[in-house]
């Protein structure tokens, strides 16, 4: 029985970069992924977008729906301020044990809680079994038809305060038109849309960027 790409993927980590060193972790798999093997990573393109957004944001608290090799996590993670956590969620539990690999050889598993489980069934339980008040950042990054309804899920758990960012990868490929057309026509949302690549290929896509008003959104208008 051969290995797995994720497999794959953290035997390039441990190969090539430094225990305890989240940047040559990204860069590692940044490298095997544009010149070994395509993995689904959001990337160094669209990950510059991702840095700026948490650099300015100073998020305390993010989930992540989506974890695949902690690529984004590990990313994320280590542009957080000291007192920051970030949740993730994975619903593959061999990707999930891969990542857990990866966010430790990362030095990063005190910042980092990885749930394995389906975001629909985990996000109405977050308050309750992990203490969260609200996130400030959401980095939505799992199965494309669940990032409209788990953005509802969140702002019917109370889960979002004004202010609060969604940050979505794949809008456009490999796309989530339900998802853009509520963020872009709510009330609720500020919204914008950072263009870029699909990672590691010259295809279009981009982030989009949705800031949380409130549930009354912008009032009468
Ligand atoms: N509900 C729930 N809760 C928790 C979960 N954890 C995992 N999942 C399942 C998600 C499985 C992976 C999701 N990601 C993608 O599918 C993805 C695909 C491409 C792509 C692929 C082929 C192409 F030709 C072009 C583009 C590129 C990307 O950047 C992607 O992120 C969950 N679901
Ligand atoms: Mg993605």
């Amino acid at each position: 029985t051969g290995s797995t790409r994720p497999q794959r993927i953290l035997r390039a980590v441990q190969k090539n970069s430094t225990r305890g060193s989240p940047c040559s972790v990204v860069n590692a798999i940044d490298d095997y992924c544009k010149h070994k093997e395509w993995a689904m990573n959001v990337g160094d393109e669209k990950g510059i977008i991702v840095d700026d957004v948490v650099l300015e944001l100073k998020p305390i608290t993010v989930l992540e729906l989506g974890t695949y090799c902690a690529y984004s996590t590990v990313r994320i993670a280590n542009l957080l301020p000291p007192e920051a956590k970030l949740i993730t969620l994975e619903f593959n539990a061999e990707s999930a044990a891969i990542a857990r690999e990866i966010i430790t050889w990362a030095g990063l598993e005190e910042k980092i809680q990885l749930i394995i489980g389906a975001s629909g069934d985990w996000i109405p339980r977050l308050k309750e079994e992990f203490g969260i008040e609200t996130f400030d950042l959401v980095f939505l990054d799992h199965w494309k038809d669940r990032y409209l309804p788990d953005t509802k899920l969140l702002e019917k758990c109370g889960l979002l305060k004004p202010g609060a960012v969604l940050l979505a990868d794949n809008v456009i490929c490999p796309g989530t038109p339900d998802y853009l057309d509520y963020v872009r026509n709510s009330p609720r949302y500020k919204s914008k849309f950072y263009r870029s690549h699909l990672e590691y290929t010259q295809e279009e896509d981009g982030l989009e960027h949705s800031v949380f008003l409130g549930m009354a959104g912008r009032g009468a208008e």
